[in-house]
């Protein structure tokens, strides 16, 4: 196992910020770590790369206890934060020789690793990091989180903010370089992100409400999904928020998806009730169920 987490707690006085986590990631997986904002990523992030102490349980990073180990621990692991963490007035050079020295290292010696992220930012290597664009900044804090060819890489939220090509971009990235013997352990709020992960666990208000593969809990999750279009998605949720049978609805995109609270039902008779409501053009469809509906699914219990 790369990463052991066994009953983590954190509180920031009287709020529970991380409750009982206990995780494992494997050698050379992308995992990835899925909650909302203040779901308790950031904490559990700190906690694993030694920079903040949790309240009980432990973890074992690479081989390494986060508390015990923490000196060798920080050598061999690399962490992105989300908030940008680079110097501004460094140049991009500056700054990734700045992270190999810290550790010892000069960009050529591991310059294999970064190459291809490194490549695409070079052109600009005697601008500052400051004035870089967002897509590129995340470029070089992942080549600095790199250069000392760390054996787990922790990424906390690394494509929040960025547009949706350079996401794109970057999961490209992560997936070539978990083929170079490094384990991946990131976070994000984008639900879509997840079914590009080996595995996920799901974070909410501290806790972990489900790991697997992103195929396996969307294929076990047990509700059906209906997506429903019409010409009034707000009158819609109203009129379906009072209907006996809804388990729950909410928009989704220029949709609006609906539970139903019985085992067994006809999709048609959510359109005839919302017709007979005065709503017209319902087009409802029984759909594969996106990970954010599970998670949403998850959360209300
Ligand atoms: N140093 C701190 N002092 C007090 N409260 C904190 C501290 N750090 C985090 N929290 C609180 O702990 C909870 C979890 O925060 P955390 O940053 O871990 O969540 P997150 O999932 O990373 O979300 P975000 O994307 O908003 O950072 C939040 O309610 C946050 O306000």
């Amino acid at each position: 196992m790369s990463l052991h987490i066994n009953n983590i707690s954190k509180s920031f006085k009287d709020l529970k910020a991380v409750k009982h986590i206990s995780l494992e990631v494997k050698e050379n997986e992308l995992f990835g770590l899925i909650g909302p904002d203040g779901a308790g990523k950031t904490t559990l992030f700190r906690i694993l790369a030694s920079l903040l102490l949790p309240d009980e349980g432990s973890a074992n990073v690479a081989g390494f206890d986060v508390i015990k180990d923490y000196k060798k621990l920080r050598k061999n692991i690399g962490y992105m934060p989300g908030k940008f963490s680079l110097y501004q007035d460094l140049t991009v050079e500056e700054n990734l020789n700045f992270f190999a020295t810290i550790f010892d290292t000069n960009i050529e010696e591991n310059y294999d690793l970064i190459k291809d992220i490194y490549i695409q930012i070079e052109p600009f290597k005697k601008r500052k990091a400051g004035d870089l664009s967002g897509g590129m900044k995340q470029k070089l804090a992942l080549s600095c989180a790199l250069i000392h060819k760390p054996k787990v890489l922790f990424l906390d939220e690394p494509t929040t903010g960025v547009d949706p090509v350079s996401r794109k971009e970057f999961w490209d990235m992560l997936k070539k370089l978990q083929k170079k013997d490094i384990t991946i352990f990131v976070s994000t709020p984008y639900m879509d992100e997840a079914a590009l992960c080996d595995r996920i666990a799901f974070i909410n208000q501290g806790e972990i409400l489900q790991v697997d593969t992103p195929s396996a809990i969307v294929k076990n999750f047990a509700k059906e999904v209906i997506n429903i279009r019409t010409n009034s998605i707000y009158k819609s949720l109203q009129v379906l928020g009072k209907y006996q049978y809804t388990h729950s609805n909410y928009p989704f995109g220029e949709s609006l998806h609906y539970m139903d609270s019985r085992d067994d039902f006809d999709p048609n008779e959510i359109k005839k009730h919302l017709e007979d409501e005065g709503i017209e053009d319902v087009e409802v469809q029984l759909i594969t169920p996106e990970i954010e509906d599970i998670f949403m699914e998850l959360s209300r219990e």
